[in-house]
């Protein structure tokens, strides 16, 4: 543990000052890191805006301090910023993402809380084995569950594939590369068939990080895709996708 201001979150404890935040909200995007500070936390503090990882200090209108952070996209990135955060006392973190829905149950602006993660991502292999388990805390996911429940937001909990590329990995051809590798051809029909309920990026390395690291994490990711039936997001539902994966989020921060 350091007292000193961490490279790439650009703050430190001290930074921090009497808040003492355990628990931080991350998302992939700063623009959501800033929304959710501004709009849910009082007294907020801008605390670094370094390489668009955009953080947050604030608390809560029941005294609790908050973190809201940005991961960036992608497990090499969200490893560093969760290394960092970690470094200045976060034991807590819920993923607040979105994410591209596999089955065909599944409606684009639903939410999807990971209960675990296949985790088809580098950044994770030099953190632990391939075969070590990207574990979803039982209890925050429970509490997402049941602040899901309470909104009346319409939910899934199972299992997500978190990969590293938005194109290729998750099957998309309607990009720059309309060709992909044949271990990939016919992928998304096998995780579906797997019970997987959604893609997205960067919660299964979350979920082994917090496994070797000894924190507790959770994701929960608004749909903004229905990959059984097209590759493209959906924008007209990407607001309610977010906003109920935000608000589901809140309430177990304010619990
Ligand atoms: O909306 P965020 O949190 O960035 O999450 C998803 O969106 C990005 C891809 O569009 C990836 O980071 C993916 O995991
Ligand atoms: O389809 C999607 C949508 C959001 N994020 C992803 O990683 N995939």
């Amino acid at each position: 543990m350091t007292d000193k201001r961490l490279y790439h979150i650009g703050f430190g404890r001290e930074d921090l000052g009497s808040l003492s935040p355990t628990m931080a909200l991350l998302s992939g995007d700063p623009q959501r890191a800033g929304f959710i500070a501004h709009t849910y936390l009082q007294d907020v503090q801008v605390l670094s805006e370094n390489r668009g990882l955009h953080s947050y200090v604030g608390h809560l209108p029941n005294g609790k301090p908050i973190l809201s952070a940005t991961s960036g996209m992608g497990a090499p990135s969200l490893s560093i910023v969760v290394n960092e955060l970690v470094q200045v006392g976060i034991q807590k973190i819920i993923r607040i993402g979105t994410c591209g829905s596999i089955q065909p149950h599944i409606p684009v602006g639903s939410i999807v809380i990971s209960s675990g993660a296949l985790c088809r991502q580098g950044a994770a292999n030099d953190i632990a084995p391939v075969e070590y388990p990207a574990a979803a805390d039982p209890f925050l996911t429970v509490a997402l569950v049941k602040a899901a429940q309470e909104l009346n937001v319409e939910h899934y909990l199972g299992i997500t594939a978190s990969v590293d590329t938005f194109y290729e990995g998750q099957e998309r051809t309607d990009s720059a590369n309309p060709n992909l590798i044949r271990k990939l051809e016919g992928i998304t029909e096998e995780y579906r068939k797997l019970n997987i309920l959604n893609y997205e990026m960067e919660a299964g390395t979350l979920f082994k990080m917090a496994g070797v690291y000894n924190f507790a994490a959770a994701a929960v990711c608004g749909v903004v895709a229905q990959r059984t039936v097209a590759e493209n997001i959906i924008f007209t539902s990407k607001d309610i996708a977010i906003s109920n994966a935000i608000l589901t989020a809140m309430r177990v921060a304010s619990e």
